[in-house]
């Protein structure tokens, strides 16, 4: 079985070490083992992956878009033919059940093949002249070297939804990992060789995020910035990026409402409930942080939540049944401890959990907690952790006004069995994603993307290549001689 667990980042076809030779441990946020090291790279090395970038972006938007296409369904196969091992080192290094990393790999080749299909439709336009000796067309052309940086909870996925387009448009790509999960981000270059990607077109380096952001955010050669992460990194970079005007996207922190009405099928909500606040121990930006139930079922809502969040099975990703892994890293665990002391030192009762787990140092109990009030942190700051808060509203228009009270705007939810609420409530809402009766809702089909504090720009869908692609107008004149 092919081993991804590559201690070496990916410089212009090259497998390399950090200049000074500086490494990074890796460790299994279930053990606390160490699982390996990864170079500590800086501004030297990615400036030597931006210009590998630069030398192979020329031949590879030569390519025809079918050419490119091809490259890119091998990429896709190539990953479906390694799932499990990627699956596995995916769960070691990040945590997460198995059953969600195979989940989330295939979702990565989900994201490949369909900007395998996408390659092949960025259509141009002509526009009917007001001159008779002109014709002018409009066409899209591939923005250039493109630096991709992702977050550590779905160390694959978040690469897949940059990779894919990126290549697709013809853009070649330097990305950066987290530091806590590098090698399902290395494992990118050695799936890339598989797919015969040409040498320089998919650069990967690891270590320091500050100064390899800092090379790739001032770096002229790069000319597209795709981040995502948490709110405050990306206002960091959107600075940094100013100097030299390169487009950006953005996919930023959350702080998802589920609103539960009085009319919702409270089965299909706490079961919603569940998918929307739980998968990976509540660590992805699109997690419910704040439950609003309407008075009528408040409690029955409460009573059901609470008896599905103690049935979760908590434990090592890679043990069998698990659903719930462990948090990232110690400092996840006493983040999660201090929003509950928050919570339950002002007025929060805890229904169920509220404490660390016996599986080990790195795990959180599943947790609801009750009378939720707005003095609460978690009201206000993202919780990224197994913990569900429940507020109580008495009328559609306050659960509408306490909803849309953040700077966030990412994922949002609601439950109920009313098609007029269906449609007031959803357009009420200021998000980029509303689930109706729906807790799971990402598809590499549908865009994927938040508004205000959550960021901009869309990932997947056919809108996924335009942030890849710049237009161009061509005034084709002298034509009436
Ligand atoms: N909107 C979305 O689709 C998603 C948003 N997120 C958000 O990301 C956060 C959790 O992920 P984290 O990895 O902890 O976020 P983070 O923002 O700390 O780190 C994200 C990436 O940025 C890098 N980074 C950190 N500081 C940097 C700097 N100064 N210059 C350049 N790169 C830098 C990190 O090494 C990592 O690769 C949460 O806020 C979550 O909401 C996570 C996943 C998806
Ligand atoms: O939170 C994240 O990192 C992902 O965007 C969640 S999803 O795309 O897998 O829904």
């Amino acid at each position: 079985m092919t081993d991804f667990r590559r201690e070496k980042i990916l410089v212009g076809g090259d497998w390399i070490q950090a200049d000074a030779g500086g490494r990074i441990e890796v460790t299994n946020p279930a053990t606390g083992a160490v699982i390996g090291t990864v170079p500590d790279a800086g501004a030297a090395e990615t400036a030597r992956a931006v210009a590998a970038a630069e030398a192979a972006f020329g031949p590879w938007r030569a390519l025809t878009a079918a050419e490119r296409a091809t490259h890119l369904r091998r990429l896709a196969q190539a990953i479906l033919d390694h799932r499990e091992a990627l699956a596995e080192l995916l769960t070691e290094e990040q945590g997460k059940p198995l059953a969600e990393a195979r989940g989330e790999v295939g979702m990565s080749a989900a994201y490949i093949q369909w900007f395998a299909e996408e390659a092949r439709r960025v259509y141009g336009e002509v526009i009917p002249s007001p001159w008779p000796d002109r014709r002018l067309l409009v066409t899209r052309q591939p923005v250039g070297v493109v630096a991709a940086i992702t977050p550590w909870n779905f160390p694959s996925s978040m690469l897949a939804r940059k990779i894919g387009p990126a290549l697709a448009a013809g853009c070649t790509v330097v990305a950066k990992p987290a530091s806590q999960t590098p090698f399902s981000g290395l494992a990118w270059g050695v799936l890339g060789e598989m797919a015969g990607l040409p040498a320089g077109v998919l650069n990967i380096v690891t270590g320091s995020a500050r100064a390899i952001g800092g090379e790739l955010t001032a770096n002229p050669s790069v000319r597209k910035i795709t981040f995502t992460g948490s709110t405050p990194v990306g206002k960091v970079l959107l600075a940094q990026a100013a100097g030299t005007v390169k487009k950006m996207s953005m996919e930023l922190g959350g702080n998802a409402p589920f609103l539960v009405f009085d009319d919702a099928d409270l089965d299909r909500a706490v079961e919603g409930a569940i998918a929307a606040k739980f998968r990976n121990a509540g660590q992805t930006c699109v997690c419910t942080n704040r439950f609003y139930a309407q008075a009528g079922i408040h409690d029955e809502f409460v009573k059901r939540l609470a008896a599905a969040t103690a049935a979760l099975k908590v434990g090592p990703g890679a043990q069998d049944g698990s659903e719930i892994g462990p948090l990232i890293d110690a400092a996840a665990v006493a983040k999660t401890e201090e929003m509950v002391a928050d919570a339950t030192a002002k007025g929060g009762r805890i229904v169920t959990g509220g404490r660390r787990h016996t599986a080990g140092a790195g795990f959180y109990e599943p947790t609801v907690i009750a009378d939720a009030t707005d003095a609460m942190t978690f009201a206000r700051e993202e919780i990224f952790g197994p913990v569900a808060p429940v507020f109580r509203f008495e009328t559609e228009e306050e659960a509408i006004r306490r909803a849309n009270a953040t700077e966030y705007g990412l994922a949002c939810y609601f439950y109920t069995s009313d098609l007029g609420r269906a449609f007031r409530v959803s357009e009420a809402l200021d998000y980029g994603i509303v689930g109706v009766n729906e807790g799971l809702v990402t598809t590499e089909v549908a865009p994927f993307g938040g508004v205000k504090e959550s960021g901009f720009g869309s990932e997947g869908s056919h809108h996924g290549m335009q942030d890849y692609l710049t237009l161009k107008y061509t005034a084709m004149g002298g034509l009436g001689r």
